[in-house]
């Protein structure tokens, strides 16, 4: 597999609090980074502006040490806050185009969900650094989807953009190989890490999985 040259990642962790159940999540973080998740988006849905705040500067302290960029899910102002490397949007959050105007957002990584494939000649997408396969498969994790693309979707998209592709949405190590195959050139997972009974041992899996 070849990375793509303007998103050099391979395997991508969406990590939450409540994702980890139970267990510590920046544990769970350090443990995946020892098994090759090369890039991290913290994704509070739950928790308050302060926690989420409190959660990512934990979370940026581990990555930086790591040099693994961290990416924050929906809050330009945490985002910024911490000093993350990037944002991760979708249609109901800010909007690409604008974030890019900002400052902050210059030079950092935006990602923007695609639900729909009208949305690769919007000006989001122009103005986005990677695309999310949004999902590539239903997943119990996030039920608020649209369009549950499959590995025929993920080909169809490839042919239309050289954007880097990102799939997420019930990804593990027995179905990342093909969705890397139909086009992808990363793979974002929650479950597969943070549920896991050995984060390092899943991530190590998942990464030899991807690049075999
Ligand atoms: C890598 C990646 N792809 C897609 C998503 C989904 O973002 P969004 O559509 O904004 O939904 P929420 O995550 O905010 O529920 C993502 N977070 N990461
Ligand atoms: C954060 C997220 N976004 C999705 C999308 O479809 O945009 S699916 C998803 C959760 C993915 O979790 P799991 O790896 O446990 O299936
Ligand atoms: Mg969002």
């Amino acid at each position: 597999m070849k990375l793509h040259p303007q998103f050099p990642y391979a395997l991508y962790l969406v990590i939450s609090h409540e994702a980890c159940k139970g267990k510590d999540m920046i544990q769970v973080a350090q443990q995946a980074i020892r098994g090759g998740v090369d890039i991290i988006q913290l994704r509070e849905k739950k928790a308050s502006e302060k926690l989420f705040l409190q959660r990512a500067q934990q979370l940026r302290e581990l990555t930086e040490k790591h040099n693994v960029p961290l990416i924050i899910n929906d809050n330009p102002k945490v985002a910024s806050q911490v000093n993350a490397a990037g944002i991760h949007v979708g249609n109901r959050d800010s909007r690409p185009a604008l974030l890019r105007k900002k400052p902050y957002f210059k030079e950092r990584i935006i990602g923007y969900s695609i639900e729909y494939l009208s949305q690769l000649d919007n000006e989001q997408t122009a103005t986005s650094d990677y695309l999310g396969i949004s999902p590539v498969f239903r997943t119990d994790t996030k039920k608020d989807t649209v369009t549950e693309w499959g590995l025929e979707g993920i080909s169809k998209i490839r042919q239309l953009t050289t954007k880097p592709l990102v799939g997420i949405g019930n990804l593990h190590q027995q179905n990342a190989g093909s969705v890397i195959r139909a086009g992808a050139d990363c793979i974002a997972v929650v479950s597969a890490i943070c549920g896991a009974e050995d984060p390092e041992k899943a991530a190590y899996e998942l990464k030899n999985a991807i690049l075999r």
